[in-house]
């Protein structure tokens, strides 16, 4: 006879599988847990638990891009695939912007900067803080044909509707500035962060593009994963913030590292689940 996994445990381990699905616990959370506390082996814990209703690792839709060609034709230019890696999902690509196309963008936004901002935890404000240091502009999606353009082309290279896309924020960092640290995804613990989800959802995806040739410093540092990508006018890079089942990835953890010398302009683009 085959016995099941959840039949195996005792009677107040399988309440507490229950009680603990019920009130929406995360079956990877759980399952540390029970091997934790529980001292059972994790294949178990991992068994009881689906049997119970709760793995469904069912992937979900999030941007990404085809590397699997070293070149991908958007709309209007070709843009070079330079380095991919599956998990966390980072690319980094080049000849996404012309030269022309990063000036006028800059140019654009001069004059418009002012302290950049960051969601806090507490509340749905936005506010200034020591690590953000830079200087940024709010765009609309939109609000210029090249602005258009833009939002075009990274919304066919990450496969990800348009009307899903936030307006490019520039940042503008002097020498000594930097973004510390942080998550781009929106904790769905926190009240700030939830309001800030209430329309479009979570920010599943990243560009940083790249505006200008940066002499010393102002890498896009990962500190997870000892990754550094220097900033060169025209590229862009990609990172998915939520693993293939839509949880937001820890392993996205990156900052925007101090400048050393010269000034560092780039654009963001995030990516929502849903039309924002
Ligand atoms: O400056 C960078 O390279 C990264 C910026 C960033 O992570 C952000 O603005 O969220
Ligand atoms: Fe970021």
């Amino acid at each position: 006879m085959i016995q099941s996994a959840i039949h195996t445990l005792p009677v107040e381990w399988q309440a507490w599988i229950q009680e603990n699905l019920a009130r929406g616990c995360t079956p990877d959370s759980m399952a540390m847990v029970m091997v934790r506390d529980g001292k059972f082996d994790p294949a178990l814990a991992e068994a009881a638990i689906r049997e119970a209703g709760g793995v469904q690792r069912v992937t979900k839709p999030r941007p990404d891009i085809d590397t699997s060609s070293n070149t991908i034709q958007t709309p209007d230019r070709m843009v070079h695939v330079l380095l991919s890696l599956a998990a966390p999902r980072i690319v980094l690509l080049g000849n996404v912007l012309s030269d022309e196309e990063c000036d006028q963008l800059c140019d654009y936004v001069s004059g418009k900067l002012s302290r950049s901002t960051v969601v806090t935890d507490d509340g749905a404000q936005v506010q200034a803080h020591a690590g953000r240091t830079s200087r940024g502009a709010m765009l609309m999606r939109g609000e210029t044909d090249l602005i258009a353009r833009v939002d075009a082309r990274l919304a066919a290279l990450a496969k990800w509707p348009v009307e899903n896309g936030e307006g490019l924020q520039v940042q503008w960092y002097d020498i000594g500035n930097e973004y510390r640290a942080h998550f781009d995804w929106f904790d769905p613990t926190q009240a700030g962060p939830r309001k800030h989800m209430e329309h479009g959802g979570q920010r599943v995806g990243t560009f940083v593009l790249y505006l200008n040739d940066v002499p010393q410093g102002g890498g896009t540092g990962f500190p997870g994963l000892g990754l550094e990508v220097q900033p060169r006018k025209g590229n862009a890079v990609f990172f998915a913030n939520t693993d293939m089942f839509g949880t937001p990835d820890r392993n996205t953890l990156h900052s925007g590292m101090p400048v050393v010398s010269g000034v560092k302009v780039i654009a963001n683009k995030w990516l929502r689940e849903r039309p924002y």
